[in-house]
């Protein structure tokens, strides 16, 4: 009987169902989007209940179409947009409200008091990361603030937090497995990522009961089994679990210390392997875990970058520049240059390196003889330049040039974005055969815990180039281009 490893990857807009064979192809993909809520400006939240029917409408999906038979599923690997918070009641399981989204900003008057106790030391050394609203903790601290008895339930036991890996796991063993991962712990604002453990300070200054905290475990073990009724009658094994920026990087299989990865969804996620050492950024990069695996854990820098391929649907849908994200290529490719026009798409503020949320979108540079065609090619320029931002942070910060980047995510599909993003770095820009890493990552951290592949070696060889794309564009050019968008940002930041 031929198996196969199940990959669940729950994202912001939708949740897929991937399955692998051995040699990491794809079988079949099943995606299933679900409602946002915007309950107020700047707040965004998911129904964790929906989450989970989506999850169930595409496990079963994938398997009624695929013609495969839940036994032959080896192991399900979960990966997870992160930092997102639910918190539920474990007697009767449901949630004591909406799950609240990483993007979401109802929690910044929590951070401000928190920066204006001069906290941000504490919480950047223990965590890694900075205090924002984009971090689990302070949403935490908001529900248990904000519902109705839900410190009460809290303090007496009966209330349980997991980010949405911990959800989906809690839910598909029946209520058996409380966990999460390290990678995943590592975004919460509350794990202290040297000692790996839930950090006591940071507890009390949040206000968070630790008896709502799930056990923290390495990425790639058997957590739990589904309960026979949520699989067609199966108990498989949930065997890996990792964020899904950290999950790409191990399906890109960035293995070694100095590899990179960048992933252009709806924002840009470069995380870079340091191994087995947590760089401390002085550039507004965040120290992560990528994973735990073989009996440690490794460490990754982080540049986030809210705004990337939502910029080009904000092209489509917000100015119906474009009929289609991919049509964005033809545009760019019908001029030479942007002709000095540059577009910051800060419409939620900036992450890395500037960590600023009250800066907004700007362009900059228009003539008369501005077309839309410049107008497309600056915005796709952007993602590039906020990716140079990023990369200048980290090489800084790690003190390792890199020699190529790894990239997968919806927009990397375009093949002017890439070249320039190539020119723009001055290194080569590598594009997988298999676009789904994230999925992939999942995948593979969950057949390593079940035997399914060997080790980290075989997995490697799997990783194929589609293309690369080679810089060619002159230093001279390179850098007069990005002086332009470093002026740009100092403008746009100056506007507030
Ligand atoms: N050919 C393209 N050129 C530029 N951007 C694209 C292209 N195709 C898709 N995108 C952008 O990629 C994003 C979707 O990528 P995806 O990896 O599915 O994102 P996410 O996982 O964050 O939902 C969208 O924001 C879309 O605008
Ligand atoms: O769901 P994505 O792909 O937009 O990823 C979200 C990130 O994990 C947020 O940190």
């Amino acid at each position: 009987m031929e198996t196969y490893v199940l990959a669940l990857d729950q994202g912001t807009t939708s949740s897929r169902a991937i399955i692998f064979n051995k040699k990491g192809e794809i079988v079949h993909i099943s995606q299933k989007e679900f409602a946002q809520y915007f309950p107020k400006p700047g707040w965004v939240e998911h129904n964790a209940n929906e989450i989970w029917g989506s999850i169930l409408s595409v496990i079963a999906t994938s398997l009624s179409e695929s013609g495969i038979k839940p036994e032959q599923i080896a192991g399900i690997g979960i990966t997870n947009q992160r930092e997102t918070t639910v918190v539920w009641d474990k007697n009767t399981g449901q949630p004591v409200y909406n799950a609240i989204v990483w993007q979401s900003r109802q929690t910044v008057d929590i951070c401000e008091e928190l920066k204006a106790k001069g906290l941000n030391d504490t919480f950047r050394e223990k965590t890694g990361l900075l205090i924002d609203a984009y971090f689990s903790g302070t949403k935490v601290k908001w529900i248990l603030d904000h519902v109705e008895g839900a410190r009460e339930k809290a303090e007496r036991g009966e209330l349980l937090f997991g980010t949405i890996d911990t959800w989906l796991i809690w839910k598909l063993s029946g209520g058996k497995a409380h966990v999460t991962d390290y990678s995943n712990a590592s975004r919460t604002l509350m794990f202290n990522i040297h000692e790996l453990k839930w950090d006591d300070e940071l507890l009390e200054i949040l206000t968070v009961p630790k008896s709502m905290l799930p056990e923290v475990r390495p990425s790639s073990e058997i957590y739990a089994h589904t309960v026979p009724y949520h699989f067609f009658g199966q108990e498989v094994p949930i065997s890996g679990a990792a964020g899904d920026q950290q999950a790409a990087l191990f399906g890109q299989a960035c293995f070694e210390e100095g590899m990179a990865k960048n992933t252009y969804g709806t924002g840009c996620f470069m995380l870079m392997n340091t191994g087995e050492k947590a760089v401390a950024s002085n550039h507004g990069l965040l120290t992560t875990i990528a994973w735990g695996l073989n009996g440690k854990v490794e460490y990754a820098l982080e540049g986030s970058i809210f705004v990337a391929g939502s910029a080009i649907q904000w092209l489509r849908d917000g100015l119906r520049m474009l009929k289609n994200a991919a049509d964005s290529e033809q545009y760019a490719e019908r001029v030479e240059s942007t002709d000095g026009v540059y577009v910051v798409p800060a419409f939620v503020g900036l992450g890395t390196p500037y960590w600023d949320s009250d800066v907004r979108g700007a362009i900059f540079g228009l003539t008369r003889g501005t077309q839309k065609e410049h107008f497309v090619r600056a915005t796709l320029e952007s993602l590039a330049y906020q990716t140079k931002d990023v990369l200048t942070a980290m090489e800084a910060d790690s003190g390792i040039s890199l020699k190529t980047l790894r990239v997968d995510g919806g927009a990397v599909k375009n093949n002017f974005l890439m070249q320039f993003q190539s020119d723009l770095l001055g290194v080569p820009v590598e594009r997988p055969v298999v676009n789904e890493t994230t999925a992939l990552g999942a995948a593979y951290l969950a057949g390593l815990a079940v035997g399914y592949w060997k080790d980290q070696s075989e997995i490697a060889t799997q990783w194929n180039i589609d293309r690369t794309f080679e810089p060619s564009m002159n230093e001279e050019k390179r850098n007069k281009l990005y002086e332009g968008w470093q002026k740009a940002v100092k403008a746009a930041m100056a506007f507030k």
